[in-house]
C-alpha cells in the first residue's frame, strides 16, 4: 500500500510547491509522486482528481484532497501541533483567506501573460504583472511577512511564484526588483527558511521548463 502521506507532485508547479512548503513546515514525511506536465496525465491523477485533473493532490491514508488552498488548510488542521499556517484569531484568519484567494484568482493568470506570450500581448502582460505585484507589495507594506511578524499562510501561497521570477524576467526582459524592491526583499527573507528553500526548484531549471512548456503550447 502507499505511504500514509503521498503528494501527486510536479517539481515546477507553483501550486505543488505550496504543499511541499506546508508539509516541510509540519515535519510530515511523505512520498512525492512526480507528474510530468509535458506528458499525458497519469491514471492515478485522473482517478484521484477527476473534477479538475490537476496537480497537486494530497493522498492521506488513501483519501485524496484536491486544490492547493484546500490542501494547505487540511494540512494545518491535521498536523496542528506545530508551525500553524493560519492565525488563531478568526478575523485574522479571514484576512489571510481573503489574500490567499486574491492571489489564487489573480497571480497565476497574471504571470501567464508574461511567460506564455510574446510581442505586444507580452508587453501588456508585463504591465499587468508589475501592477499586480505593486498591489501585493502595498499590502505587505513594511511587515516582514504577509502574515505579520511570522511566516504564514499567505506567504506560503505566494512564495512559489518567486521560483519563476528568473523565467518572467528573462522572457519578459525586465527586472522585477526595479518596480517591486520590497517583494524581492520579502522573497529573499522567505528563502532564508530551509523549509521554503528546500521546497522550491532552482530558478534556471524553471526557466528551462518554461521554454519547453512554451514550445508545447506553440507560443514561439
Ligand atoms: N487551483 C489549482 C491549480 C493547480 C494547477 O493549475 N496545476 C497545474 C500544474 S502547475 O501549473 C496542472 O495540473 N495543470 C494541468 C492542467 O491544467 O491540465 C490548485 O491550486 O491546486
Amino acid at each position: 500500500a502507499m505511504k500514509e502521506v503521498v503528494l501527486l507532485d510536479s517539481w515546477a508547479c507553483p501550486f505543488s510547491m505550496r504543499v511541499r512548503i506546508a508539509l516541510a513546515q509540519k515535519g510530515v514525511d511523505y512520498e512525492s509522486k512526480e507528474e510530468d506536465l509535458l506528458l499525458p496525465k497519469s491514471e492515478l491523477l485522473l482517478k484521484l482528481n477527476p473534477v479538475h485533473k490537476k496537480i497537486p493532490v494530497l493522498i492521506h491514508n488513501d483519501r485524496p484532497v484536491c486544490e492547493s488552498l484546500v490542501i494547505l488548510q487540511y494540512v494545518d488542521e491535521v498536523w496542528n501541533h506545530t508551525n500553524p499556517l493560519l492565525p488563531f484569531d478568526p478575523y485574522q484568519r479571514a484576512q489571510a483567506r481573503f489574500w490567499a484567494d486574491f492571489i489564487e484568482k489573480k497571480t497565476f493568470e497574471t504571470t501567464q501573460r508574461v511567460w506564455a506570450t510574446k510581442g505586444e500581448e507580452q508587453e501588456v502582460g508585463k504591465k499587468e504583472f508589475i501592477d499586480h505585484f505593486k498591489f501585493l507589495e502595498q499590502q505587505l507594506g513594511d511587515k516582514p511577512y504577509f502574515g505579520g511578524d511570522s511566516f504564514g499562510y499567505v506567504d506560503v501561497v505566494l512564495i512559489p511564484f518567486y521560483s519563476w521570477f528568473y523565467a518572467f524576467e528573462t522572457l519578459g526582459d525586465f527586472k522585477i526588483e526595479e518596480s517591486c524592491p520590497k517583494i524581492i526583499a520579502w522573497a529573499k527573507r522567505c528563502m532564508q527558511k530551509e523549509n521554503v528553500a528546500s521546497s522550491l526548484p532552482d530558478q534556471e531549471k524553471v526557466y528551462e521548463f518554461v521554454l519547453a512548456y512554451r514550445k508545447k503550447l506553440g507560443v514561439d
